[in-house]
């Protein structure tokens, strides 16, 4: 008896920008309720990965599925709408808009307007912040404020996987703590996840396994259980990579 897909499989993936690939036939899979974390110097892929699973870029060869299903014949709008939901790390909100427009109008789908007031209230209740300020306008809410309208963007679309990119980045501790809790909280309920994250003790909180990358490719594989430490990761991120 075969057990559930996995829910997310990404197998050899070259992609990139103009000429050049980014991507040099990158592997990994997310299991059915996984916490993945992604990380490594920057420069080396880890968005272009996110971008290549959710098309925002096309991938020259490989190939990714979802929750079993092949995405190759799938549009960027046919991921969303599957519940392969992608929080992007640069700021992609409607300046003018406020929260709760913003909120509304992510449930475009129609599996998302189905679930949206169930949706809507979880979001605000996940982040108590953005019900205070439910009518203020997105050009307006600081940079921690932005990231957890962002992340309850990505709820709204309800997901049945999230890809975050860089939750944290610019964040003091406090908030990075208040995310954190956020991002665990979403995790109990089962949902499968894969995190790029620079911050490693914040995601090794996080997650069940992480993954380096190294210049477009996957160049190591870490169970939060194991007994790599500190030094060793940052020889990783140094350079001096140990053998896997
Ligand atoms: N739209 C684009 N057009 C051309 N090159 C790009 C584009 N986006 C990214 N790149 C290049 O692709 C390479 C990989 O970038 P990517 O953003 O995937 O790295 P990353 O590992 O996520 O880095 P960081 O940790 O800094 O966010 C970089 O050399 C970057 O300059």
């Amino acid at each position: 008896m075969t057990g559930p897909a996995n829910a997310l499989d990404v197998a050899g993936l070259h992609a990139g920008y103009d000429s050049y690939d980014v991507l040099h036939g990158m592997s990994l899979h997310v299991g059915p309720n996984e916490k993945i974390g992604l990380f490594g110097p920057n420069g080396h892929g880890k968005t272009t990965l996110l971008n290549a699973i959710s098309k925002v870029i096309t991938p020259s060869r490989g190939a990714a599925s979802f929750m079993g299903e092949p995405l190759a014949a799938v549009s960027s709008r046919g991921i969303v709408e599957r519940g392969l939901i992608h929080v992007p790390q640069a700021n992609r909100l409607f300046p003018d808009m406020e929260i709760m427009e913003t909120l509304e109008l992510s449930a475009f789908t129609k599996r998302a307007r189905g679930d949206r007031a169930a949706n809507l209230d979880y979001v605000l209740t996940l982040f108590p912040r953005l019900a205070e300020r439910r009518r203020q306008q997105c050009k307006t809410l600081s940079g921690g404020e932005r990231q957890m309208l962002s992340i309850g963007v990505g709820l709204m679309c309800a997901p049945r996987m999230l890809m975050l990119d860089e939750p944290t980045l610019g964040l003091s501790p406090k908030l990075k703590e208040e995310l954190a809790n956020a991002i665990a909280g979403i995790g109990e309920s089962g949902m499968p996840m894969l995190i790029v994250e620079q911050d490693i003790a914040f995601v090794l909180s996080l997650v069940d396994r992480m993954y380096f990358v190294d210049h477009g490719e996957i160049a190591r594989e870490i169970d939060r259980g194991s007994d790599v430490d500190h030094q060793e990761i940052m020889d990783m991120y140094f350079g001096e990579r140990a053998a896997p």
